[in-house]
């Protein structure tokens, strides 16, 4: 799994198209979306991951929460994001994932939104420019 982490005044996304033949069903709520002082975290999710999807969820988790932490971020956006990488999961595997690491971080004080799954998103980003607002995170199960 490879991680964008953007700590950003603001993101916030509108559906646009479908990128996939079968994208995740959404509401008509959820075709926008905007967190305010926002961790944003781009996720693609990989081949690799498939082999022990619920060991790369904790360790997303743990450093999602660790760096949330550190920079004082009580929001979280997981945003699903297919170019972090040239060897992606399938989709199903990849929404699984994706879902249970939103699922994770609720448990916790943090307020999470998830963005659509499959779809083409237009999105605005406003990164903050101190040193810990630009964070990447390679993830692999340990095999
Ligand atoms: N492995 C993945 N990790 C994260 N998001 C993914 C993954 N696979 C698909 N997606 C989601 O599905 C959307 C489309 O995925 S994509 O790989 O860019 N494109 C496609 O799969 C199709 N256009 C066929 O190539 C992405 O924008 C993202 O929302």
């Amino acid at each position: 799994m490879r991680m964008l982490l953007i700590h950003s005044d603001y993101l916030e996304y509108e559906v646009k198209d479908k990128a996939l033949k079968n994208p995740e069903p959404i509401r008509e709520e959820q075709k926008k979306g905007r967190l305010e002082e926002v961790l944003a975290a781009f996720i693609s999710v990989e081949k690799v991951d498939e082999t022990n999807p619920d060991e790369v969820v904790k360790k997303a988790v743990n450093e999602i929460k660790d760096v949330a932490s550190h920079i004082k971020a009580k929001n979280v956006f997981v945003y699903p994001f297919a170019h972090l990488s040239s060897e992606l999961a399938k989709p199903d595997v990849a929404l699984e994932i994706l879902k249970k690491i939103e699922e994770r971080l609720k448990e916790g004080d943090l307020n999470v939104k998830r963005a659509p799954f499959g779809y083409y998103k237009a999105f605005k980003l406003s990164c903050k420019g101190h040193p810990l607002a630009e964070l990447s995170r390679t993830i692999v199960p340990s095999g």
